[in-house]
């Protein structure tokens, strides 16, 4: 419902409740007035009885004082008739005044007719005889002929006899007359019943006619204590008042008065409906009145409202309602939304400035201040539509630091930024305006050289990169000398397309550091290869672990003391269908690379308990299983869970569960591996430091790591007894983890002389192919058995 239509409704309804209240009233005040006109014709009845009355007693006065009147009493009837008509001069509501002899013959009368008459034979002149008293009586008038009431008055003489009668004869019709033209209504009825139920007298109001006498209105008349009564149905309704002529008892008449009930109640029906026009005016003076005041006071002011709400709604904050607000709530309604606007204002820069800088950052690289990836993939993007449609060629150069991570980790991460912010800014400066630096994390960088002529151009900028990259630089106090691996893929030769030039960049870099770094390697066909090679990789291993192509190899880990094989490390082998046996150097890169790590170390871990528990079942002995863990697997967070699950699936024992972890993994993110470390020795498995030595862990470090073994890298083994550095690393390992109570394994034992120098060093135990070679399952436990039967150290070829 419409604003609109809720206020004139509202004004409707407070309208109409005074107009209703009103109503009821004025209906009550009607049914009073009714009422109230209902005993004003009573009242009225009752006084015209009166008057009558007085009249009455007024001819009996009169009649008594005419009595003493000697000439009246006397012979002279001429006199007697001239007295008269003086005295009916003086009362002209009299048809005659005459005196009657005891023979009931008209002595004299007011009018001078001069007629005998005899009214021996009239009720009042007998009655009066006989009573000697006042009598009353209507009649017709014998010299009038009018409806007259007789007054009758013996006057008696000394004896007590009747000397003879005055008799007044009161003008009924013309006192009709006059008590009709002073009625209220005009159809208004005045009559004069006698006892005997005869009516006197009839006036009818001008234009009303004579009425019926019903037998229930002569049984009210005569016989009823009711003063009023209502007779006859619809229009032909009347209301009657009666009143008795009460001054003289023995006249016995009474009086009528009769209106129609219409006219009675539309005087105050008239009053009636002009009060309700008038109220009813009033009430839609009013109802326009406050519709106006709410169209202009409400309306108007909340189309304000909503015209800056739909502004809003259209995001211009810009226009405030502004002054002059309303008093109460619509104002402070307004000045809230003016206050909302000014904040909502405010809140969009601060959104606008938060995005700039937010956009800011998803393109810029908050270390150095370069590109980002998504900048990188934006701008090159841009760089090959441009050489494209220009037919120009566009240079991808992907860079890595060579050996960066042992900086960062021998100087400190906050000493490796400082050396990726001075490496940005040099490359920076080797660049023009429309090329793009990037970097994508850690060390590795990306040039795109976005409009070059000729492959060629590439060259010389690449060459720059690399002198300014090497020229010696400092950080913090330091001052060190990098070199760079350099990628370069060329558009549109190589690729078409960003990714494809970054993936083959970065394939020309690697090319470069496996060639020792400090180089520049273009990508080329046949390194087209190795990518294949890698996704066939990829394709085949997905296969394998869905086939089960994967193995589990064992190598015997040799106690030194013994002889004995006290362990077992679990290598994986990938039985391929078509390629035959596959070490894992050909596929774990890339499994880590493509995460497939994962699963199959989940695989690797599963199948490693199994047998450990099958060798424990099978009677060979308690042989820990030791398992490798990938730097990604390490990192995993659910990493404790899948040990659990494995050891639980195969209901291994924790303590055949020995957890390879490679000394960089741990280097990589130290507080969160020793989190993952403690989990694990929780678990109650055994924690292994794998290739020590090549990791750079300090020895404040090593203190902290809860592992019970190192394994010392076989490129130090290698060496012993032909680099001298080699021997002093090997037997400073061993010396050092005696002094923290950790055991040693040397890795990679070829060869006797390399036992006796480990023996010498007190070397915990052996692994190589001096003692034997990773082997299956089966081949590992006729090694075992043969192995630990003997009781001397004996060293065996492994073939
Ligand atoms: N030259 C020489 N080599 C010896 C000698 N004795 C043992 N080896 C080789 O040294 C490697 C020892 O494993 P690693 O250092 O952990 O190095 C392993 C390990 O890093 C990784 N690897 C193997 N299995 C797994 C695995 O299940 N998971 C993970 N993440 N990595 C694995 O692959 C690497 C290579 O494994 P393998 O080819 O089996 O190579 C094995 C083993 O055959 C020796 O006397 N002379």
């Amino acid at each position: 419902m419409s604003l609109r239509a809720r206020i004139l409704l509202l004004v409707l309804v407070a309208s109409m409740l005074p107009v209703l209240a009103m109503f009821l009233l004025l209906l009550e005040n009607r049914t009073a007035t009714v009422v109230q006109a209902r005993t004003q014709l009573l009242v009225r009845a009752e006084t015209i009885a009166v008057e009558l009355d007085d009249k009455i007693a007024g001819t009996a006065q009169l009649l008594f004082g005419l009595a003493r009147v000697p000439v009246l009493g006397g012979n002279d009837k001429l006199a007697c008739s001239a007295f008269l008509a003086d005295v009916l001069k003086e009362h002209p509501q009299y048809t005659g005044i005459l005196t009657l002899r005891p023979d009931g013959n008209m002595h004299c009368d007011s009018l001078r007719s001069g007629r005998s008459l005899n009214v021996n034979d009239r009720q009042y002149f007998q009655r009066a005889l006989a009573s000697r008293s006042l009598i009353v009586e209507p009649a017709i008038g014998r010299l009038s002929g009018k409806s007259v009431l007789q007054i009758a008055y013996p006057v008696l003489n000394a004896e007590g006899g009747v000397n003879y009668v005055l008799l007044a004869s009161l003008d009924m019709d013309s006192y009709g007359r006059t008590v009709a033209q002073a009625l209220p209504y005009p159809r208004m009825h005045f009559q004069v019943w006698n006892r005997d139920g005869s009516i006197i007298m009839d006036t009818p109001g001008i234009g009303s006619q004579r009425l019926e006498v019903e037998p229930e209105l002569r049984q009210f008349m005569l016989h009823s204590a009711q003063q009023t009564l209502t007779l006859g149905s619809d229009e032909q309704t009347r209301i009657w008042a009666k009143a008795p002529l009460l001054g003289s008892p023995n006249i016995g008449m009474s009086l009528a008065l009769s209106v129609p009930e219409a006219d009675l109640n539309a005087q105050v029906d008239g009053q009636f409906k002009r009060t309700l026009a008038g109220i009813v005016t009033l009430s839609v003076l009013i109802f326009v009145g406050a519709a106006a005041l709410g169209e202009f006071a409400v309306r108007r002011q909340t189309n304000r409202i909503m015209q800056a709400i739909s502004r809003m709604d259209n995001g211009d904050y810009s226009q405030s309602i502004g002054e002059p607000y309303p008093r109460g709530e619509l104002g402070q309604v307004m000045q809230a939304i003016d206050r909302m606007a000014e904040s909502l204002t405010q809140q969009r820069h601060e959104i606008a400035r938060n995005t700039e800088s937010l956009e800011r950052q998803a393109r810029i690289d908050a270390l150095t201040g370069l590109a980002n990836r998504h900048m990188l993939s934006l701008r090159l993007d841009q760089a090959l539509a441009y050489a494209g449609h220009a037919q120009r060629v566009a240079g991808v150069l992907m860079l890595d630091l060579d050996r960066f991570k042992t900086v960062n980790d021998s100087l400190g991460h906050n000493h490796g930024d400082l050396l990726l912010q001075e490496v940005a800014k040099r490359l920076s400066q080797c660049i023009r305006e429309d090329d793009t630096v990037a970097r994508l994390g850690g060390d590795e960088f990306v040039v795109v050289l976005a409009d070059m002529a000729k492959l060629e151009d590439i060259v010389p900028v690449a060459q720059k990169i690399l002198r300014a990259l090497a020229a010696p630089l400092k950080v913090g106090s330091q001052v060190l000398s990098i070199t760079t691996s350099l990628g370069v893929a060329v558009f549109p030769r190589d690729g078409d397309t960003a990714d494809a030039l970054l993936q083959y960049a970065d394939t020309a870099m690697y090319r470069a550091k496996e060639q020792g770094g400090n180089a520049m390697t273009f990508f080329s066909p046949e390194m087209m290869q190795t990518i294949l090679d890698r996704l066939q990789i990829e394709a085949g291993l997905r296969r394998a672990l869905e086939h089960g192509e994967l193995r589990l190899h064992y190598q015997p880990i040799i106690d030194a003391k013994t002889g004995h094989v006290s362990s077992a490390e679990a290598l994986i082998r990938w039985q391929d269908p078509q390629r035959g046996l596959i070490a894992p150097i050909h596929f774990i890169s890339v499994a880590e690379e493509t995460g497939l790590i994962v699963p199959i170390g989940d695989w690797v871990l599963r199948e490693a308990c199994a047998q450990a528990r099958a060798w424990q079942s099978s009677g060979l002995g308690e042989i820990p299983v030791a398992v490798n863990l990938s730097a990604l697997q390490f990192s995993a967070p659910s990493l404790d869970e899948s040990v659990v699950q494995a050891l639980r699936a195969s209901q291994c024992p924790a303590s055949l569960l020995q957890l390879e972890i490679t000394e960089s993994s741990i280097m990589a993110q130290l507080d969160q591996a020793l989190e993952t470390m403690r989990k694990l020795t929780a678990i109650g498995v055994q924690l292994m430091i794998d290739d020590f030595g090549t990791g750079y862990s300090s020895l404040s470090q090593l203190k902290l790591f809860p592992v019970s073994t190192l394994k010392i890298d076989r490129t130090f083994v290698r060496d012993i007894n032909i680099d001298a550095n080699d021997d002093a690393i090997v037997d400073t390992i061993i010396t050092l983890a005696r002094k923290l109570g950790l055991r040693t394994v040397a890795e990679g034992v070829e060869t006797l002389e390399q036992v006796a120098f480990l023996e010498a060093r007190c070397c915990d135990k052996y692994q190589g192919f001096l003692f034997a070679r990773p082997c299956s399952a089966e081949d590992f436990e006729k090694i075992v058995r043969e192995r630990n039967a003997t009781t001397a150290c004996a060293p065996i070829a492994s073939g």
